[in-house]
């Protein structure tokens, strides 16, 4: 009995400096484990956010961009969170009525303000670009372009976002800004790569951009935009074609057609059997064709089709004007341009159109595409509405110009040869993002939100070590002074059956 309270005593569980020990030592183990797990969670992550509506002159179209609010490089890690099609035409057929441009845009607006979190709203920037209607409608009537701007502004402002203007954006721009978003979406910006050249075929305008090989920039200073990002420089070709968007074309296309003045007209772009009545007024109301519009003509005339390929190209080639040139080398309207070069994405109405055709598969060649749809513009209407019942008849009708006017806008206007068109990929979006001019014109801007202060973890890296260190040191004290406190008692321990 004796042995064993003299064991009891000589314990060191029985101790208080054991106790405290061990105490102290669950502390130190459950502190250290707490500040690793703190300093080494998940960063939370805060996005800014900024919002671009694209007035285009088909349509209008809202795109909502996020990136973190901590930034890289001074250039954020922009994406697109979200995107709206307003309902109804582009801003500028809102011309007569222009309350009703800036109503429009509600529904879209109110999306926005759900998308985005309520307290980021008054720090959200929110532009409206408009393009080639308004180009146009501000060339026809200034005052009507100003008075649309005005009811656009006015419906923005009543948001929460921080409204930071609406304005037309010039040709270049919305090339070049088109050609910022494919590369920086396909990361070859950062890394320095080389690029990939754009091409949109909007309604009302088109635009090619591209770095040349050895361009030389004093030969038409107007095509050229000089870039620097990230650390590189770039010298980019870029041109817009006014009136020669899808709609534009096809409206130049029929003015070339009915010229004289006639009833009716038989057109090879359109599909054998089909037949609509159309109004001169209506055909030559725009800045692209009213001067061409004939003297005398009845008020309609009959618009049937002939479906066939080759002779809508040569419609086609004659809105192209390839007499003049005084630079090295030019595409049509004796504009400069040097010889395609590289990879090019296309999108917008080129995306739509070769999509619809199925024509989007990068294998196929420039000749398999001409026989495609050059087979699909002999199709018979009737036939073409059989088989795609759900396609708007407007777009279904037209498909057969558009596919021609690409092909021959591509091969004839800028050149593409077999070669160099196997290197066109038809594109919607990357990553995610919507291929167009907002994004590049978003990563611009952003570039002028100061950047919110980093959200890094609680603590800074030195004293995060410090601390460890300390807590490993203190436990390493512990276990040597627990190991020395059992030593005491380890030999009786061990002579213990000798005393049973
Ligand atoms: O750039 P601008 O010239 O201002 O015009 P936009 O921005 O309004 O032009 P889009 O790229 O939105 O559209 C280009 C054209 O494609 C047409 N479009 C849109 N969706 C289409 C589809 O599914 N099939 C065929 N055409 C389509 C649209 O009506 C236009 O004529
Ligand atoms: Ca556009």
């Amino acid at each position: 009995m004796s042995a064993q309270r003299e064991m009891k005593e000589k314990n060191p569980w029985h101790k208080p400096l054991t106790i405290i020990i061990t105490v102290i030592g669950v502390i130190a183990i459950v502190a250290l484990v707490t500040v690793a797990g703190l300093q080494n969670r998940p960063v939370f992550q805060k996005y800014k956010y900024g919002i671009v509506l694209d007035a285009g002159s088909s349509h209008t179209a809202l795109y909502i961009y996020k990136w973190p609010a901590e930034k890289d490089n001074n250039t954020g890690r922009i994406e697109q969170k979200h995107s709206c099609k307003v309902k109804g035409k582009g801003i500028s057929s809102y011309a007569a009525v222009p309350e009703k441009a800036g109503t429009s845009l509600t529904e879209c607006m109110q999306e926005a303000e759900m998308q985005v979190p309520a307290w980021r709203h008054q720090e959200t920037p929110l532009y409206l670009g408009a393009t080639a209607g308004m180009r146009l409608l501000n060339m026809e009537n200034k005052v009507a372009s100003d008075k649309v701007f005005e009811a656009v502004e006015k419906a923005l402002q009543r948001f929460p976002f921080s409204y930071q203007g609406a304005r037309i954006l010039s040709g270049q721009e919305e090339g070049a800004f088109g050609w910022v978003t494919v590369n920086y979406l396909d990361d070859r910006l950062k890394q320095g790569l080389q690029t990939t050249g754009a091409l949109d075929l909007g309604g009302a305008s088109t635009q090619i951009s591209f770095v040349p090989h050895e361009y030389d920039i004093s030969e038409s200073p107007s095509n050229a935009v000089a870039f620097q990002l990230y650390g590189n420089y770039y010298n980019l070709y870029t041109h817009s074609f006014l009136c020669y968007g899808k709609d534009q074309a096809l409206r130049m296309a029929l003015a070339h057609q009915t010229r004289s003045g006639p009833i009716a007209i038989s057109d090879p772009c359109f599909h054998p059997d089909y037949s609509v009545t159309r109004n001169y007024n209506t055909l030559y109301d725009s800045p692209c064709v009213s001067e061409r519009k004939p003297k005398v003509a009845p008020l309609n005339f009959t618009h049937t089709g002939e479906g066939n390929f080759l002779q809508c190209q040569e419609v086609i080639r004659s809105l192209f004007n390839f007499k003049s040139c005084k630079y090295s080398k030019c595409s049509f309207n004796g504009i400069f341009q040097p010889p395609v070069q590289g990879s090019f994405g296309a999108f917008s109405a080129y995306y739509f159109v070769m999509n619809f055709l199925n024509l989007t598969d990068g294998s196929m060649s420039l000749e398999t595409i001409t026989n495609y749809v050059a087979n699909y513009c002999s199709t018979p209407w009737d036939q073409i509405k059989k088989v795609y019942p759900d396609i708007n008849e407007k777009y279904l009708a037209e498909y057969c110009f558009s596919g021609t006017y690409i092909l021959t806008l591509l091969t004839e206007g800028y050149n593409f040869n077999t070669e160099t068109f196997s290197k066109i990929k038809f594109i919607k979006e990357i990553k995610g993002s919507d291929a167009g001019w907002t994004l590049g014109y978003m990563l611009n801007l952003t570039n002028m939100i100061p950047a919110e202060t980093k959200d890094s973890p609680p603590l800074p890296h030195a004293g995060y070590v410090s601390i460890v260190t300390v807590i490993v040191l203190l436990l390493f004290i512990l276990v040597t002074l627990f190991i020395l406190s059992f030593r005491s008692i380890w030999p009786k321990c061990s002579k213990e059956p000798q005393i049973v």
